[in-house]
């Protein structure tokens, strides 16, 4: 599992950007000191850490939770401001202009609102005062606004605001300069969060320290101050308290409100900036709304008209119908409005219909806040981390791949469209191949948003020559259907300039800033569509990662050191029948075997893993169980690929496919093991398997033991699995040899040999009533289930093959009531014997990287899993310790490096070091258990 997280520090006004790397569930004391570090090399622990204002408990916050998820913004020693607990009675939004996207909490009192830096809402916009008007929030829940001697006045609903206050109806907009403000009540809230998996970070903005006192253990430095100048969420009241409330002058009462101001659908159909961060920030039930067919899909507001009366009517431009947008005006000008255009898709629609694409040469600092969204994220097997063009060489990769996306059929339009913001010079090639891509990218779903430098179109600048400047500035500019002019003296109105070329009204443009768009892509950073399996439209979690190239089985069990003592721990803890399958985008990946009443069927091409997955399963299983809850049975249909396993003492017995005497004999062993439990049971179901309900049950645990909220996990079970009888001597042969060729485990003297729980008993318990005594899980594993039960001519388990099918079909019927279950591995589906056919959940093999699977379970989830290696020898340095790397955004559009795990030629393979301890515990429980008290 990887994070992304910003840290900051005393001393690092701007923070610093780190990944965290970690198995799922490691709590946060595990990457304190290198977090410090990352921050100031040499520093020391910090005393605290606050995720806003709130300290987190290091040992108890657990990485990948919230709030510890992609975007959070942590800080060493203070706390930053959050957004309190108080509600908050109305907020001021600033729906369009060059500021556009603010929010500001409204807490009662007056607040002026100007450009200057001291006025309680600060507003970057030319054309508005200093301190230019002034907001009144009563205790009565009324507004009051008054002008405040401003240059360009004030107007509310298209009426001037003079300096007597004017109550603002409800809806009502405020215009001053190019910039327009409406008020959001406490009554008027977006709906509670309908899509998101994760929790967003709440909003930060720093808390003032109050001078004199300092926060406990807190350095003598000033706050950081980094994230108020980034965040452009702030509320008045809680930077200033608010001044008290100033009542109009006596007798003058604030004017009547006008009759309160609905607005047009067009208007709603458009979220203006500031909507769409509260979108974000609260996972409103419109964030993500539009999918490849809605409506509205890839189109985007640019701002709105200047209407001399009142509303907001927007300027808006569909990107599949004209292709792609450019933008031209001077740099800080079109910046902005891109910033804003860029936001707009992000919130509107989900990654699975949007892919954005960065190919912007020199300009990391100014692009790299689009790293945080979900929709940069390559989701095609773009070799890279993020979807970034940062050099050439980036630059050229993802034209590459952005040249291989097909057109969709004659008549169907593109499932999925692709945003690329081109901004900057790119080489030759580079610009060849982009002019390329601008024209015939539309019709596969590519849209450029290209942005070109030009002084904003005035008189001394016609439209015309403006254009004629932004084409020359790039080529592939002439491609662009439509072209958004910022024009007038500050470059703050825009002309839309469409396919015929004419230019539109101007219209007040839409921008955002830097801090802004930084804290809505943070956001969005750990949210993921909600669906099933990973890949576009799959529903990974927070804090998704993409596979690794290969996982050792041990770091994911959090067993890297395998100690009898751990094991010993694990058994007792263990009730259930979890298996550990691999490392997935989330952390380990569990199968819930016990709850699985159909086969699991590992499958895949020749040499894909498949006998190393099984022997995974085994290893996993041998972890979570001591042999007295368990008997594994392996069975070998080709080979000897089960044999490593064949050494934990779980492994009740172990069958090559080489005599037909003895696969006979095993099968008919097996299906009295079947008759004992079931006359064990006298009827009453194995209590785990009839509470799962049909079918399998997967999910990711956070804990590598599988114990995270499952999906489909069987519930109301009475006792713990295997509370039954346990016997089997009358499936034993004479002479102790079960009927194969090799049992594997030692055996105490005198115990009966069987199934029913290897090598850990003692002496014998008599056998009970039903129930009184346990009754181990019984496991079957399978590999080459083809060559077992089609063995080819000549083959000497040949003349065996129909007992040993009808046996393992038995398993399939009667198991799943009886505590046993099966799991077979086979090549890809050959013949139709019924094992195969029943066989609800597959474990996919794709063939590479070796190991890489798709598990596939009957609820319909498709879950990427990097299977566990586990009969490699590999050196004890290589696990999954937590590690904290400082993020170079320059560098995550490069092919992600690939360290595959080193695996040594000499020393003990790790089934090895698993059997080895997991013998040690069972004989030092067997000791325990027998000393009497
Ligand atoms: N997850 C993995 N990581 C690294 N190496 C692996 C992994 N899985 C398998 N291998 C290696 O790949 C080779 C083939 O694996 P394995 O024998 O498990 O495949 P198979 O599908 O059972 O092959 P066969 O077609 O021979 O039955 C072996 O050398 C094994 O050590």
């Amino acid at each position: 599992m990887q994070i992304r997280v910003t840290v900051l520090g005393p001393g690092v006004a701007d923070g610093v950007d780190v990944a965290i790397s970690a198995p799922a569930g490691t709590p946060l004391s595990a990457v304190v000191g290198s977090l410090a570090s990352a921050v100031s090399p040499g520093g020391s622990a910090p005393g605290a850490v606050f995720c806003e204002d709130r300290r987190l408990d290091p040992a108890r916050c657990l990485l990948g939770q919230p709030p510890l998820v992609d975007g959070a913004v942590l800080s060493l020693h203070r706390p930053l401001e959050g957004p309190g607990a108080e509600p908050v009675p109305a907020r001021l939004l600033v729906a369009s202009g060059p500021d556009a996207g603010g929010v500001h909490l409204l807490r009662g009192g007056t607040a002026t609102i100007g450009r200057s830096a001291d006025a309680d809402i600060p507003l970057d916009d030319p054309d508005v005062s200093r301190l230019h008007c002034s907001l009144t929030l009563g205790s009565d829940g009324t507004i009051a606004v008054a002008d405040l001697g401003s240059t360009n006045g004030t107007w509310l609903d298209g009426r001037p605001v003079r300096e007597r206050p004017v109550l603002l109806p409800p809806g009502g907009i405020l215009r001053l300069g190019e910039s327009a403000l409406r008020v959001l009540t406490a009554d008027e809230r977006p709906a509670p969060p309908a899509l998101a998996l994760g929790g967003p970070p709440a909003l930060p903005t720093t808390r003032p320290v109050e001078p004199g006192a300092p926060e406990p253990g807190a350095p003598d430095e000033p706050p950081p101050t980094r994230v108020q100048r980034r965040v452009g969420l702030g509320g008045w009241g809680r930077r200033s308290g608010g001044r008290p409330p100033q009542a109009p002058p006596a007798g003058e009462p604030a004017e009547a409100a006008p009759a309160a101001r609905v607005a047009p659908a067009e208007e709603s159909r458009w979220p203006d900036l500031a909507a769409l961060l509260l979108l974000a920030v609260e996972s409103g039930p419109r964030l993500w709304e539009r999918g490849p067919d809605s409506p509205d899909a890839y189109g985007v507001r640019l701002g709105t008209a200047q209407s001399p009366a009142d509303g907001l009517p927007p300027v808006t431009v569909s990107l599949p119908a004209v292709g792609s947008l450019g933008l031209a005006g001077p740099r800080e000008r079109i910046t902005g409005l891109a910033r804003a255009v860029l936001a707009q898709l992000a919130g509107l629609h989900p990654p699975s219909a949007l892919e954005l694409v960065v190919l912007a040469p020199g300009r990391a600092e100014e692009w790299s806040w689009l790293g945080w969204l979900p929709h940069t994220r390559p989701a095609r097997g773009q070799d890279c981390r993020l979807l970034l063009g940062f050099d050439d060489e980036q630059a050229a990769a993802r034209l590459r791949e952005l040249a291989e996306i097909e057109r969709p059929p004659a008549g169907a339009a593109p499932r999925r469209r692709s945003v690329v913001l081109v901004d900057g010079p790119l080489s030759a090639p580079a610009a060849g191949q982009l002019a390329r891509l601008a024209a015939e990218g539309p019709a596969a779903g590519v849209h450029l948003l290209c942005l070109a430098e030009t002084p904003p179109a005035t008189p001394s600048s016609p439209v015309a020559e403006t254009l004629d400047a932004a084409r020359a500035a790039h080529p592939a500019f002439a491609s662009c259907g439509a072209v958004g002019l910022l024009s007038g003296a500050v470059a703050t109105a825009v002309r839309l300039v469409g396919p015929d070329g004419r230019p539109g009204q101007p219209a007040s443009a839409d921008a955002v800033s830097p801090a802004w768009v930084e804290r809505f892509a943070r956001a969005l950073a750990p949210l993921r569509e909600d669906g099933a399996g990973g890949g576009p439209g799959g529903g990974a979690a927070p804090g998704a990662a993409p596979l690794p190239e290969s996982c050792r089985l041990l770091d994911v069990l959090e067993l890297s050191r395998v100690t009898p003592g751990a094991l010993r721990e694990r058994w007792a803890a263990g009730t259930e029948l979890p298996v550990v399958l691999g490392v997935g985008e989330r952390g380990p990946v569990w199968f819930g075997l016990g709850e699985a009443r159909d086969p699991l069927l590992v499958e895949g091409g020749p040499r894909s893993g498949r006998t190393e997955a099984l022997n995974a399963l085994a290893a996993s299983l041998a972890a979570t169980h001591g042999p007295r809850e368990l008997s594994l049975l392996l069975v070998e249909g080709a080979g000897e690929g089960l044999a490593p396993s064949a050494e934990l003492p779980q492994v009740a017995s172990y069958l090559g496919a080489t005599d037909p005497v003895r696969i006979r004999a095993f099968a008919q062993a097996l299906r009295g093991e079947l008759k004992r439990r079931a006359l064990l049971l006298g009827g009453t179901a194995f209590a785990v398997g009839t509470a799962g309900g049909p079918g399998g049950a997967a999910g990711m645990g956070d804990d590598g033991r599988g114990r995270g909220e499952g999906r489909g996990r069987g519930e109301g079970r009475a006792e713990g699995p295997g509370r039954f009888g346990r016997f089997g001597d009358e499936i034993a042969p004479a002479g102790g040899e079960l009927a194969e060729g090799r049992v594997v485990a030692p055996r105490s003297g005198g115990e009966p040999l069987g199934w029913g729980g290897a090598q850990d008993a003692g002496p014998e318990p008599a056998m009970r009533a039903p129930g009184s005594a346990p009754l181990p899980w019984l496991v079957v594993l399978v590999d080459d289930l083809p060559a077992l039960v089609s063995p080819p001519l000549g083959a000497p388990g040949r003349q065996a093959a129909g007992s040993m099918l009808r046996a393992l079909d038995a398993v399939r019927r009667e198991g799943p009531a009886l505590g046993v279950r099966l799991v077979l591995a086979g090549g890809p589906p050959a013949g139709d014997d019924p094992l195969r056919l029943a066989s609800a959940s597959r474990l996919l093999l794709a063939g590479a990287p070796l190991g890489r699977a798709e598990l596939r379970t009957p609820d319909g989830a498709r879950t990427p899993v990097q299977t566990g290696r586990i009969t490699g020898r590999i050196p004890r340095t290589a696990t999954l310790r937590p590690t904290v790397t400082r993020l170079d955004w320059a560098r995550l559009g490069d092919p992600p490096a690939r360290r595959p795990v080193r695996e040594l030629g000499n020393g003990p393979t790790d089934i090895a070091l698993l059997a080895s301890a997991a013998a040690r515990a069972a004989s030092t429980r067997e000791t325990a258990s027998a000393t009497p008290v």
